[in-house]
């Protein structure tokens, strides 16, 4: 185990920013012992982790470092190589009802046969093993969702007309349909355009905030989320560390993790990593903007 990963966090305070008191949340997400490696390959190995409800948490790291393995386990698709995790007081499994997906932003084709309000009516009846509300207040529940993600104007029209950042406001729509215990979001703002990467993590940050959700948020890039995020899991060449992005997010940290002098500046409110190795393809240095 690396020194890093033996620093693993037991569940610090949340940050001032939640507006969720650490000592009631209870825990919604919880890992003992977790690791994971693909043959000779470690993720990360002894990971101790709890999530809290309330709690908005993002997953962060290079290319091939684990992000979506890390939200695969939670999914109850891959297995952990050893430890246990639990989801909703469960051991974590496929079709949780506790839990609530937004996956990367793939376009719809033009001729998807579905209406805006058809998508999200998945949501509402994703769960209920073939039992559906009945046909008024399941139309009502559609109704209220897509008022909420500020879709209603366009309910009627096929989800393979509107544009990325319409069709994502109805992903978080239909994810929150059962209002879970926990909304995992894999990459949730790529390729939307400011204005909407800004209204969607609103959405998601509401969700965690207003209604108790625990947020786990794979990006790798913080700043679009960065005003919401309480606590960081930053996963790197196997190792790991956890915490507030104030601790996380360090030149010190962060060239402890990559095994190489990298520099992390913090300007105009964004955290820009500069000097990561050739070989890691990442979000931070690219984008410095
Ligand atoms: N089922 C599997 N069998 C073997 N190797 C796997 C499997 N799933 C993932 N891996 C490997 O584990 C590593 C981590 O993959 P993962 O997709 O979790 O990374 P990531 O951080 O999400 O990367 P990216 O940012 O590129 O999406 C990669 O090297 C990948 O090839």
């Amino acid at each position: 185990m690396s020194s890093l990963s033996s620093a693993r966090s037991a569940a610090p305070a949340l940050s001032s920013r939640s507006a969720v008191p650490a000592a009631s949340a209870p825990a919604v997400v919880n890992l003992a012992d977790a690791s994971l490696g693909f043959g000779e390959r470690l993720l990360w190995d002894g990971l101790d982790l709890q999530i809290m409800a309330g709690e908005f948490f993002a997953v962060l790291g290079p290319n091939g470092s684990g992000k979506t393995s890390f939200l695969k386990v939670l999914l109850g698709l891959q297995a952990l190589t050893r430890g246990s995790v639990r989801v909703g007081g469960e051991a974590a499994r496929r079709g949780s009802r506790h839990i609530g997906y937004i996956p990367q932003q793939k376009g719809f084709a033009a001729d998807t046969p579905l209406r805006a309000r058809d998508l999200v009516g998945l949501g509402v009846d994703g769960h209920r093993w073939g039992v559906r509300l009945g046909v008024r207040r399941h139309r009502r529940r559609v109704d209220e969702l897509l008022d909420r993600v500020g879709a209603a104007d366009y309910a009627n029209v096929p989800v393979g007309l509107l544009s990325g950042g319409e069709q994502q406001r109805l992903r978080v729509a239909q994810a929150l349909a059962t209002d879970p215990q926990v909304l995992l979001c894999d990459e949730a703002l790529l390729s939307l355009d400011l204005h909407h990467q800004q209204a969607v993590s609103r959405l998601i940050s509401d969700q965690s905030r207003h209604n108790g959700s625990a947020v786990v948020f794979v990006t790798h890039e913080i700043n679009p989320i960065i005003e919401y995020v309480d606590r960081v899991l930053y996963l790197a060449g196997g190792k790991f560390r956890i915490g507030a992005p104030e601790e996380v997010m360090t030149t010190d940290v962060l060239s402890d993790l990559y095994g190489t002098h990298v520099e992390v500046l913090h300007t105009n409110g964004r955290i820009v990593v500069v000097g990561l190795p050739d070989a890691t393809t990442h979000g931070h240095a690219a984008e410095g903007h």
